[in-house]
This record gives structure tokens, sequence and C-alpha cells, in this order.
């Protein structure tokens, strides 16, 4: 994969980036004391796999009161995939379990990193004051426009058909924000910067393609975003995108970008190193920007040329929501004018991330893998008929 193509050359001989963001696997976990940490050592038991199927007749322990390597709620959600004998040891012992697990997807070098960016938030929230303190902590009223509401306490597949449209297979877009909220997250932003400009403080930026926007899961509304994906963002998933572990997301990046003059112009193609991906827009006023997808795309099949059918181009709107794959192929065209301020949260599950490792065939939901699996099917029936004429001839003679 080329490192940054931009769109244009590239809506049949395709060429895709995946994008990377800075936030870490447990990157939402601020309370790890390395005094009382649970640490996983290597044990006998590492060499066995998860199960396929959840055993959700398990009601997985609680382990709010740990100090972990991990977010805490990612062990509930990760415990109902324990093998047989796993779930019936002690908390210890599958807390040592499951973060074996886990780092093994987190390299060494990885590993400090993680605590290089635990030190560098804490630096940022223990110097930075929140403009709007009330933005910290998640008030639905506040936040989402009543319809998004309804939708969410009636949490059937029918009351989000009632307010989500589909306008592309596995683009869903909905109305999300009050304006008023919207409002609030763009002066706090804007405090945010003015703080960094200030202070001269180096900011990461969200991800390896973004020269600005910032981090918000870096200025302590981590926890407000966890509530955002746990409470609204993964009873949609559950729903739309099940396939890739849409139920289970247990971790999140959250940040913002911006488009305009003596910002970001534009987005080049690429996948999000997520699962699903929430992309709001927050305002204010400009022109183009628009969200271009091309198909949803395994690994394997990410450079792979678009089909007419897979084309299909967003005018994002403030207040209004995308939700997608993160292996959506997308990009963003150029902002001409104004300034435009996206929120996006992408979100991440361990338990699908896991399994995809022990998954050797198709992808369900890959526009390319689809296409393979459908013509290996017309030829085996075309075979399998071949042979029948052929026994058939050969009954008669
Ligand atoms: O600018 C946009 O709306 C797209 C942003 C995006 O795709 C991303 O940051 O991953
Ligand atoms: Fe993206």
């Amino acid at each position: 994969m080329s490192s940054d193509q931009r769109e244009g050359s590239q809506e049949t001989t395709t060429t895709t980036t995946t994008v990377e963001g800075n936030g870490t696997i447990g990157g939402n976990n601020n309370n790890s004391h390395p005094s009382t940490m649970v640490r996983a050592t290597s044990t006998v038991v590492s060499c066995q796999r998860l199960r396929l199927n959840p055993n959700n007749e398990h009601r997985p322990d609680s382990y709010e009161d740990l100090q972990l390597d991990f977010p805490n709620s990612i062990y509930s959600s990760l415990e109902k995939y324990l093998p047989p004998n796993m779930l019936v040891s002690n908390r210890d012992e599958k807390v040592k379990f499951m973060t074996d697990i886990m780092l093994r997807h987190l390299p060494h070098g990885e590993r400090s990193r993680a605590q290089r960016h635990r030190e560098y938030r804490q630096k940022i929230i223990s110097n930075y004051q929140p403009l709007h303190k009330e933005l910290y902590t998640l008030v639905p009223t506040v936040c989402f426009v009543p319809s998004f509401l309804t939708a969410i306490n009636d949490n059937t597949e029918e009351s989000f058909r009632n307010i989500i449209s589909e306008p592309s297979p596995g683009v869903f877009v909905f109305d999300m924000l009050q304006p008023s909220f919207c409002e609030l997250m763009l002066s706090e932003i804007d405090n945010f910067e003015r703080w960094v400009g200030e202070t001269k403080f180096r900011i990461m930026r969200p991800n390896t393609m973004n020269k600005y926007g910032a981090v918000l899961d870096d200025f302590g509304l981590d926890t407000m975003l966890d509530k955002l994906m746990e409470g609204f963002i993964r009873p949609i998933s559950k729903v739309f995108f099940n396939d890739v572990g849409g139920a289970t997301l247990d971790s999140h990046h959250g940040f913002v970008v911006e488009y305009g003059k003596d910002r970001d112009v534009d987005l080049g193609f690429h996948v999000d190193d997520s699962e699903v991906t929430l992309n709001v827009c927050l305002g204010k006023e400009f022109v183009g920007g628009e969200l271009f997808f091309r198909g949803t795309r395994c690994e394997k099949h990410v450079n792979t040329a678009t089909k007419t059918d897979e084309i299909y181009d967003y005018h994002h709107m403030p207040g209004q929501a995308v939700l997608h794959r993160g292996r959506h192929r997308h990009g963003a065209r150029a902002t001409t004018s104004g300034h435009r301020v996206n929120m996006l949260l992408w979100c991440r599950s361990s338990v699908f991330r896991e399994l995809k490792t022990h998954q050797k065939e198709f992808s369900s939901w890959c526009g390319e893998c689809f296409c393979e699996k459908r013509e290996e099917k017309v030829r085996s029936i075309d075979a399998l008929r071949k042979k029948l004429f052929k026994a058939a001839r050969q009954t008669q003679a």
C-alpha cells in the first residue's frame, strides 16, 4: 500500500492508505498505576484460543476495581469468549489470560509508546483549563436531538431505521447533535488550540494524514466519548455492523479534523484503523468537503477496483452524522471556502481483532470477497451440472 495517495486517479486503479491514529489500545484507560497493575506473565494457557462464538449465558466478572493494562470494560466484554476451562478460573487467572492475548497485539515498542502517551496526556490534563466543563460529562438531552434519543431509547432495528437513512450500502446517515452542543464543542476546541498556541505545547495530530485538528481524548474528553460509544454507537452498530464486531466495540480514538484556509484542504483515499467510524460535522460554514465512498474491502483486496454501485458522495451538514465500517474506503474532497470541523470517533473491537487473526477465509463484509465467493459458487454449480449430464448420458448409453 502506498503511503499517501490522493483521490483522482483512484476510481479505477485504486490505491488506498490505512490511516493510523495515535490512539493506542487502551487509550482511554488513564488509571494505570504500575505498583498495582495486574500484568500478564508468560503462562501455559497463552496457547489457548478464544472461542469463536460467545457464551451469552455467562455473566462476566466486574473488573472495575482493578488497575489494568487495558480499559476495564474490555475485560468484561472479552470474558464471554474465554474457553470453557478458563471461564471457571478465578478473576486473576482470567485477567492474566486476557491481558496476555491483548498484549500479543501490542509489541514491546508499542508498550513503551503507550506509557509515553499516558504521560503526555497527563501533562495536558493537569495544565489545560477546560472552558465548558459541562461537555466533559455526557448529558444526552444537551447533546442529542430528540429523534435520536427516542430511537436509542426504543433500541430496535425499526426505531433506528425510522431516523437513519442508508443512501449507499453500509453508509448510514442521521441527525444527531444539537446545534447548541456543536457550538460548545467548537468553542472548546478553539480554546484548546489557543492554549496550545500560547503555551507552545507540541500536540500530536489525530492521525498520519492530518496536519491540523486535535485528539479529544488527549484533553479530557475520553470518558465522555466512551459513554457516547457504549450507550449510543454500540447499540446501532450491533444492528448494522455485527459482522465487524459492532456489538463488542470496546475502545475508541476520538478527534476533530479541520479544513479550510490555514488548515488541511482535503483528505486522501484511505481506510480507518477502526471497526466502525462515526463522523459528525460540527460546522461551521463551508463549501466542498464531500466525503466520497468507494466500497468496503478486507486487507487483501484494499486496492482492487471500485464497482459502479459502490460510488457514493456525501455532503456534510452540521449536526448530521455518518456511520460506516472503518474498512469502507473513503476520502474527503477539498473544502474550497469557509471552515469545516468534523468530530470523529474510530470505534474498535478487541474481540473482533482477536478473532480475525484466526480467520483465513472470505470476509462477509468485503465487496471483493463477496464477488469471489459468488463466482466460486457459479463455478461449482457448473461443474456439478456437467457431472450430472455426463452421468445421465452414460446411463442412457
Ligand atoms: O474529513 C472528513 O470528513 C473525513 C475524515 C476521515 O475520514 C478521517 O479522519 O478518518
Ligand atoms: Fe477516515
